[in-house]
């Protein structure tokens, strides 16, 4: 879910102004699902402009306080959520950790990484949502620390039907800055994007997960 539609709208516009949307429907991009896509929103280009990771941290840090109160620590998911995870926490004066994918083979071990105790109330902090697998790991791993997990804030969601049912499984509240039906019409509003183009984030948005495998 959106924090509200202002957002939504003014963060498409500042994703698609850094050039952080993507598209290549000839070579689709391969995401951490496996599943092939003409886009990639790549979020992690938000750091390299001062102006937007500050936005985007002042609207997470505005938000997450709304939605769940101060928490004890802010969480980000590696690695795309460690660099503006970090600011967060540093905007609301909050200790930071990160999570692994899986844990460390070497070395300590550790899937989450930095000092959090048990019983301790996490907002954890993701840069998109595809699937929710690998947000939703990061969850796991935060729970089996003893982290009380109060929610996730992230950038962006496709907002696939999966992703919303594998959230609501986990008993797991996400709230977005973004999401792409509001990406797609202010591309469109800035003809960012072509009718042809949208046609096809149209086409590939109603079976995301066969789009693009070869048919026999
Ligand atoms: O919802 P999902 O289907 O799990 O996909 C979304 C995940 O994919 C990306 O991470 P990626 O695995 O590319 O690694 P990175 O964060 O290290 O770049 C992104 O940062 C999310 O964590
Ligand atoms: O699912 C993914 O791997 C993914 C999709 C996307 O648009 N951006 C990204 O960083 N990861």
């Amino acid at each position: 879910m959106i924090f509200n539609t202002d957002t939504a709208k003014k963060t498409a516009e500042l994703l698609l102004q850094i050039n952080a949307i993507k598209l290549n429907p000839k070579n689709p991009f391969t995401w951490a699902s496996g599943w092939k896509s003409p886009i990639y929103c790549d979020n992690r280009i938000t750091l390299s402009f001062p102006p937007i990771r500050n936005y985007i941290r002042e609207e997470f840090s505005k938000h997450i306080e709304k939605e769940y109160g101060k928490p004890d620590v802010i969480a980000g998911v590696a690695t795309g959520a460690i660099g503006i995870g970090m600011l967060v926490a540093e905007y609301m004066g909050l200790p930071f950790i990160y999570v692994r994918p899986e844990p460390k083979k070497h070395g300590r071990q550790n899937q989450v990484e930095g000092f959090l105790q048990k019983g301790q109330n996490v907002v954890v902090v993701e840069d998109l949502i595809s699937t929710g697998g690998s947000s939703l790991l990061a969850v796991e791993a935060l729970k089996a620390a003893g982290a009380n997990v109060k929610g996730m804030v992230a950038i962006f969601t496709y907002g696939f039907d999966l992703s919303v049912e594998n959230f609501k499984k986990a008993n797991v509240t996400l709230h977005t800055l973004g999401n792409y039906d509001t990406l797609l019409e202010e591309a469109v509003a800035k003809q960012y994007i072509t009718e042809k183009e949208l046609e096809t984030l149209k086409e590939w948005r109603t079976s995301p997960s066969t789009w693009g495998q070869e048919t026999v």
